[in-house]
């Protein structure tokens, strides 16, 4: 048997459909704003895709690029401006940060009515208590792209390896509010790929190159690949790289029901949500009504 492929480049197309066609509705533009500290490979490959996917969207893209070496109070100071700039609508901080930063410091000065990114303590307490608020946008999507595949997850057995703050921990609550049995796998999980056969919904999102295999699949389950790694692709060339998902995808294609692939599945999803965060933080904060698009 050979899985689907799920095309979430197609998918995420419908949604910026949306986002744009929201904007046009909306008396002034809405500004996001990008902060991206140092050089981490999969920030790269998404700052490069967002302010593009931003303007596509009709609205505006502050793109801020530090170096590794900018000091935490630097960093807060930038994004403490940003906070207070009243023409800013959302404000996205890149993960990793580097490691003489401290994560959790950055994340408290997003003014919470910005954070398109859903990661600061209000938005993540919202979630938690299921109240309404800015979700993170690659779980969103993974979500989504499962959807396609099952439009009702109620009580499908979820394995989302991965505990980040980023992704496997809201992934889980998200999947958990569609009444999924939600299981967080990790690196001192036992059994991993026992675990992992236990699967309906396999979310794979450790940042581990091609680390699931097709054994580790239950037949007939539907795969979500959320890593962004970059591997070395001699093929192309010395020195040359290429993206490569978490998942060793000719395998699981053969096992699963159906793949989402890493690059073309969560990935577009991801700037397709962040932009739809951004449209619904500018009307939430400026006291807009919500395009019908964007509502519900
Ligand atoms: N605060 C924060 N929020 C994030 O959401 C966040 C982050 N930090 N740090 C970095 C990771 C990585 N990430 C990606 C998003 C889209 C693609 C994407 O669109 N990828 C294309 C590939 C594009 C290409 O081929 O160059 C695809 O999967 O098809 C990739 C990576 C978001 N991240």
């Amino acid at each position: 048997m050979t899985a689907r492929s799920i095309d979430g480049k197609a998918i995420a197309a419908k949604v910026r459909a949306d986002v744009a066609a929201a904007v046009k509705q909306l008396s002034a533009q809405p500004a996001l704003a990008v902060v991206l500290t140092g050089d981490d490979p999969a920030s790269q490959v998404y700052v490069a895709s967002k302010g593009k996917a931003t303007i596509e969207a009709g609205m505006r893209s502050v793109e801020i690029r530090l170096p590794a070496d900018t000091t935490e109070a630097d960093l807060i100071a930038r994004v403490d401006a940003l906070s207070r700039d009243p023409d800013i609508d959302g404000i996205l901080v890149q993960l990793p940060l580097p490691k003489h930063i401290s994560e959790a410091n950055v994340l408290a000065v997003i003014d919470p009515l910005k954070d398109v990114d859903g990661l600061t303590e209000a938005s993540a307490g919202k979630l938690v208590l299921g109240k309404p608020g800015l979700r993170p946008c690659t779980p969103v999507g993974c979500v989504i792209l499962a959807k396609t595949e099952r439009p009702d997850l109620s009580g499908a057995n979820v394995v989302v390896i991965g505990r980040s703050i980023l992704v496997g921990k809201p992934a889980a609550l998200l999947f958990l509010e569609q009444n999924a049995t939600v299981t967080i796998a990790h690196s001192k999980t036992r059994d991993l790929k026992m675990v992992c056969r236990g699967a309906d919904i396999l979310v794979a999102a450790v940042g581990r190159p091609e680390m699931v295999r097709g054994d580790w699949i239950r037949p007939g389950a539907i795969v979500i690949d959320v890593g962004t790694n970059r591997v070395p692709a001699p093929e192309k060339g010395e020195g040359k790289t290429k993206l490569a998902g978490d998942v060793h995808f000719a395998e699981a294609i053969e096992v699963a029901a159906a793949v989402s692939p890493s690059p073309g599945g969560v990935g577009p999803m991801t700037i397709a949500c962040l932009l739809r965060n951004t449209v619904i933080a500018a009307c939430a904060r400026r006291g807009w009504d919500l395009p019908a698009q964007l509502a519900g």
